[in-house]
Order: structure tokens, then C-alpha cells, then sequence
């Protein structure tokens, strides 16, 4: 039995081509496209060219208080009044002796030098204060609470770089420099394929005369894979060889980087993905963890294509922590967020027993720095993986989890 670090590493070896692809493809997007389809928070795109601001920024010079603009030589001298200037409009230049009232964001106007918030004037307060004739105007430095132009970035410097993460404060930037368009890497597309000829696109119903489930794997992996910025489809196969092939030929015509597919790898008499795939090169194998025993990978060689796939137990909760300890590191790396699952140390609340040699992954809730386990070990419990906050590791070596002893869990929502 191998163990999950030399899987992962297989894995790794498999995918990092497939990785290497995508990211060498640069497409065009738009600020407003990366915002609706929700890679700005999760999932984020990577620039594919550096971004060079265009402009300054602040675009000008620009006062960062609601005051009174005025020359900071004039301390001590009665200044006229002159006309408000509001943000959006370019001012006339301040002239000798008079101050303009300003608002947060107006630009400055040419010979003024420093701004006097509105606290320290007269009323100290707008509307009121636009009605002074004049002020005597107080000590203030040169440049005080002047936002300078260029002060955030120059034009012609790199506002971002290659491999960034198109995050929220960075749309916000290239917006502020009037970019509307990036360059970014291609998405990795992946295809999942869900096996099973008890597998229902419908609604199977329920009762004595019911053998028909619904599709967990399909729709819980596209989604797992579009938070780590992944293009995912899904497609359900029945448990048969040919069809298996036919149906992976079929949908490789559509661009495609890696296949995941789901059941069909065990023991049993209808593994349709050890039957069509292991001749054409995948590897079979067993891991030392449970859920997610079972296990397979490779370059799979369909004759008109080949392509990597990696193969995960029909199982539900087996075919998500499966995706959590071997492809969410590395697509969640690919896309700018942490590939390691937030973790910490909590205490056990409950006693569990953990099969001997392998690295078993309990579901659970934390609260108070203590784990409660939600549901049993068994890899066929869904709903309870969906009560979950996180996940509860069990190394190797340890077979039997007594309360207060401690763990090391994974945050997942
Ligand atoms: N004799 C043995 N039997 C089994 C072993 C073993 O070592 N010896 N391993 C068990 C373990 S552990 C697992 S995990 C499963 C893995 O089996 P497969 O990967 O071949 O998966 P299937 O048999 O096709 O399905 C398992 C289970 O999951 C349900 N399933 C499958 N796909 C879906 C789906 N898309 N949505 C919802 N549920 C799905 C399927 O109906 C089965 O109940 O093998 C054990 N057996
Ligand atoms: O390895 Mo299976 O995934 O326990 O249930």
C-alpha cells in the first residue's frame, strides 16, 4: 500500500504539464467578466503579462479632506473666499490672497499648496462655511493634507506582474487606471466523468422498486474545482467499457487538460474504469487512508487522444476528501490561494476507532478549539460531510482517539 505523500507526488508529476499548458495560454478578459464570474473571490485568475499603469496615480494633485486650499505661505493673512471647488471639475487657478473651499477628491487648484480642513475654519462645517467672505489662514506645512499626484504609482510603472492574482484590490487599481481589460491565463479545463449504472439524472425516486441513486460526485467535484479556478464539466457514464471509451473519445473533442473520474475502481465485477482504462495506461492502486482507498492515475492513451487522468472512488465523501488531499493543493496553488487547507491542533470531544495503517479523515465541527466528529467513518456519508466545518485527520499509528486527545484539522468552510 502506498503512502498519501507518494500519491500526491505522482499526481504532481502527472498534472504539472497539464498546468504548465494552461498557464503558457494568455486570453483577454475584462474587469467586469472576472467580477461575474466570481473569480475575484475564489478561484482567482492569474495574469498572464505585467500590467504597466497608464496613468498616475492619483491622477493629480487632490485634496484628502472637505477644507479650504490655500497657499501654506500665507499664515496669518486674511484671504478672500473664492468659489468651491467640487470634486469632478478642473478649478481655476487660486489666485493671490484668496483661499477656494475644497472637497475630498477636487483637484487642487494651481497655487495652492496645502489644505485646511473645514473643522478648523469659521463654522467648522460645510454648507455653513461656503458662506464666509473670508478667513485668517492658520499655520499649516507645505503639502498638508495634499494627496500628490503619482503618490500610489507612476505611469509607465508596473501596476502588476505576470502570476498575479487578480484580486479584489487589484481590479480596483487597474479600474483606477482606467484599465478595463487583462491578459490572464487560460483556466485549466477539466473533465469529470461520474460511472455508474445506478447513477440517475433524474429524480430516481424511493420505495421497494428503486436501485437508482443521484449523481453526488458530479455536481460536489465541479463545484470543489471551480473554487481553485478550475473550467470544470461533468458527464455520467453507465458501467460499461465501451461506453466508457466511446464517451471519453466523444468528449475530448472538446478542449480538455485532465479527466477525473469517478467509481468503478475497486474489486468489484462492473469497475468500468479499471476495465476500459487500465490497459490503456492507467495505474491502479491502493493508498494507505480511508475514505479514499482505492485509487488510480496515468497517461490514458483513447487511441485518437491521450490524457491524464485521475481516478477516485464512487463513493461521495471517498471522491471529495480524495480532490482535498491530492487536487485541491495543486489547482489551489495554480490560482493564487493557499494550497494547504487553513489547519490547526483542536481537541477530540468524542472517542473513535481508526483502522489500523491507515491515515483515516473524520468530518466534524470545531467549536472552542474542540472537534465533534459529524457521523461515522463510513465513505458513503454525505450529508453529514455537508454538516461539516472541517476535516479531522487520524495519522498512521494511531488507532483509537480517546476525548482530550489532539488532532489536527482542516478548515473547509
Ligand atoms: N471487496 C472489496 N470491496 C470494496 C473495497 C475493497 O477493498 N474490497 N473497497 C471499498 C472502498 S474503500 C471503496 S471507497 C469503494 C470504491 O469503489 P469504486 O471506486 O469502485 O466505486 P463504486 O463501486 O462504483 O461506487 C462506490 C459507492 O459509491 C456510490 N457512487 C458511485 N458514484 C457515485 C456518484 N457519482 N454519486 C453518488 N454515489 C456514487 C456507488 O453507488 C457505491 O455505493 O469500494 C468498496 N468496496
Ligand atoms: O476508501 Mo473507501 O474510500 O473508505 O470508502
Amino acid at each position: 500500500m502506498r503512502t498519501i505523500e507518494q500519491h500526491r507526488d505522482d499526481i504532481a508529476e502527472l498534472l504539472s504539464p497539464v498546468l504548465a499548458r494552461a498557464a503558457d495560454e494568455v486570453e483577454s478578459v475584462s474587469l467586469d467578466e472576472i467580477v461575474a464570474d466570481g473569480s475575484a473571490g475564489q478561484g482567482f485568475r492569474i495574469l498572464g503579462r505585467d500590467v504597466v499603469s497608464p496613468v498616475d496615480l492619483p491622477r493629480f494633485d487632490n485634496s484628502q479632506m472637505d477644507g479650504f486650499a490655500l497657499r501654506h505661505t500665507d499664515h496669518g493673512a486674511v484671504l478672500r473666499v473664492v468659489s468651491a471647488i467640487a470634486a469632478g471639475v478642473v478649478p481655476q487657478e487660486l489666485a493671490e490672497g484668496t483661499t477656494a473651499p475644497i472637497m475630498t477628491g477636487a483637484r487642487m487648484p494651481i497655487g495652492a499648496d496645502a489644505v485646511v480642513p473645514v473643522e478648523s475654519v469659521g463654522p467648522g462645517r460645510f454648507p455653513e462655511a461656503l458662506t464666509l467672505d473670508e478667513i485668517v489662514a492658520p499655520e499649516v506645512r507645505e503639502g498638508t493634507f495634499v494627496r500628490r499626484v503619482g503618490s500610489d504609482l507612476r505611469a509607465g510603472e508596473p501596476l502588476a506582474h505576470a502570476g498575479d492574482a487578480v484580486t479584489p484590490g487589484l481590479l480596483g487599481a487597474l479600474a483606477a487606471a482606467s484599465v478595463r481589460t487583462v491578459q490572464v491565463r487560460r483556466r485549466p479545463r477539466v473533465l469529470i466523468v461520474s460511472t455508474g449504472s445506478e447513477l440517475s439524472g433524474g429524480d430516481p425516486g424511493a420505495g421497494a422498486d428503486v436501485a437508482l441513486i443521484g449523481d453526488a460526485n458530479g455536481v460536489s467535484l465541479r463545484a470543489a474545482f471551480t473554487q481553485v479556478g478550475v473550467d470544470a464539466r461533468a458527464v455520467m457514464v453507465a458501467d460499461d467499457p465501451v461506453a466508457l471509451v466511446d464517451a471519453l473519445r466523444r468528449e475530448l473533442e472538446t478542449a480538455t487538460d485532465l479527466v477525473v473520474t469517478t467509481g468503478g475502481i475497486s474489486m468489484g465485477a462492473f469497475e468500468v474504469v479499471r476495465e476500459a482504462l487500465e490497459l490503456r495506461g492507467l495505474t491502479v492502486t491502493t493508498v494507505a487512508m480511508q475514505p479514499g482507498g482505492p485509487q488510480a492515475y496515468g497517461p490514458v492513451d483513447l487511441d485518437t487522444a491521450t490524457v491524464p487522468v485521475v481516478a477516485f472512488p464512487g463513493n461521495p465523501v471517498s471522491a471529495l476528501i480524495s480532490f482535498e488531499v491530492f487536487l485541491r493543493p495543486i489547482f489551489a496553488a495554480a490560482c493564487g490561494l493557499d494550497p494547504a487547507r487553513p489547519g490547526s491542533l483542536v481537541e477530540a470531544a468524542d472517542a473513535a476507532d481508526s483502522p489500523v495503517g491507515k491515515h483515516q479523515i473524520r468530518r466534524g465541527v470545531v467549536s472552542d478549539g474542540v472537534v465533534r466528529f459529524v457521523g461515522g467513518a463510513s465513505s458513503h456519508l454525505i450529508a453529514h460531510y455537508a454538516e461539516a466545518t472541517h476535516l479531522v485527520h487520524v495519522p498512521v499509528g494511531v488507532d483509537r482517539v480517546e476525548p482530550g486527545d489532539t488532532l489536527t484539522v482542516w478548515r473547509i468552510r
